[in-house]
């Protein structure tokens, strides 16, 4: 997928099982809302081929459209129009749609369902999104970022929402800026950086499949001849951060780097503010695989 000279997605293969939660993660400008809106039929690829539910997104468009549910990453609504005459207005576009009432009461939308689109909260025009992408009963729905702006409680009763939506058998793929919310929803995983897949598994296998552990700690301070040190004990995939007033380094280690990381606190007599030696996570994988941290 190209935009006039600019190569946005280019040989990306990917698959989605039926029934799954699939994230598609990569950094900002990585390809994601492309890929998505690819699939949701809103552009054409200039070359390769995508099936969606086994039909052509543009091709069997009008077979497509009931099938499935899009959340768009903002907008999808008037900016007059009240929450709940919008939800009505789509729910009588489908067949068989669930109950309009029973879904915003769902997500938190029956208290502002009088409120216009535009004077709405970022998280309830988030939750309208969700509800207008599901209210048709979609067998597969695409929600870009369906959690951004939402505080932590609306958040949780989208996952919950999410995890329901699969135990029914709905196909759910999204993208999210939240490692976090990937690694908790998802069944599969695909990240992309720069148009291409750089990486593909459950959540647990691409948290696992490097052989080193990871150890982070978070120090007041650092000076140079003791940072220098330190890279030399951990080598090249040292990451240093200045956060909150603190320095923070994370490196793959195992248990001799960590004897050489005590060996060095006791020589330059620092004592971490924390220091914690696991799995990695989701997040410091995407780090190593696409050397950017995920920002929303
Ligand atoms: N309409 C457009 N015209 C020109 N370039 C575009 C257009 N839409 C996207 N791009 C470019 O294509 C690339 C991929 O954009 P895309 O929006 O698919 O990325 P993304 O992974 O969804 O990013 P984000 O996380 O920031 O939403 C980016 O370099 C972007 O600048």
């Amino acid at each position: 997928m190209t935009y006039g000279e600019k190569v946005a997605v280019d040989d990306l293969s990917l698959v989605v099982e039926r029934g799954t939660i699939t994230s598609v993660l990569g950094p900002n400008g990585a390809g994601k809302t492309t890929t998505l809106e690819t699939c949701e039929g809103f552009r054409r690829p200039q070359r390769g081929r995508v099936r969606v539910l086994g039909l052509d997104p543009q091709g069997d468009r009008r077979a497509l459209l009931p099938r499935i549910g899009v959340m768009l990453q903002s907008g999808g609504a008037w900016s007059g129009v009240r929450a709940s005459e919008m939800l009505d207005h789509v729910a009588r576009l489908h067949a068989h749609p669930l109950d309009p009432a029973m879904l915003s009461e769902r997500l938190g939308l029956a208290e502002c369902g009088r409120t216009p689109y535009r004077r709405l909260s970022g998280g309830q025009q988030q939750r309208l999104g969700l509800a207008l992408a599901l209210v048709g009963r979609p067998e597969l729905v695409f929600v870009d970022e369906p959690t951004a702006g939402m505080d932590p409680q609306a958040r949780r009763s989208t996952w919950e929402l999410l995890e329901e939506l699969r135990s029914d058998g709905v196909t759910v793929v999204l993208t999210t800026h939240h490692m976090d919310e990937a690694e908790r929803l998802s069944d599969w995983v695909h990240i992309i950086d720069r148009g291409s897949l750089v990486a593909s598994g459950t959540p647990s296998e691409l948290t696992r499949s490097a052989a080193r552990a990871r150890l982070r700690m978070s120090l007041p301070a650092l000076d140079d001849a003791a940072r220098s040190e330190l890279g030399a004990i951990l080598g090249e995939g040292m990451e240093v951060s200045v956060r909150d007033g603190m320095v923070h380094v994370a490196a793959p280690a195992d248990g001799a780097t960590l004897a050489a990381v005590a060996r060095w606190y006791e020589h330059h007599e620092v004592l971490p503010v924390s220091l914690t030696l696991g799995q990695r996570t989701l997040e410091d994988v995407f780090l190593e695989l696409t050397g950017r941290e995920m920002s929303a």
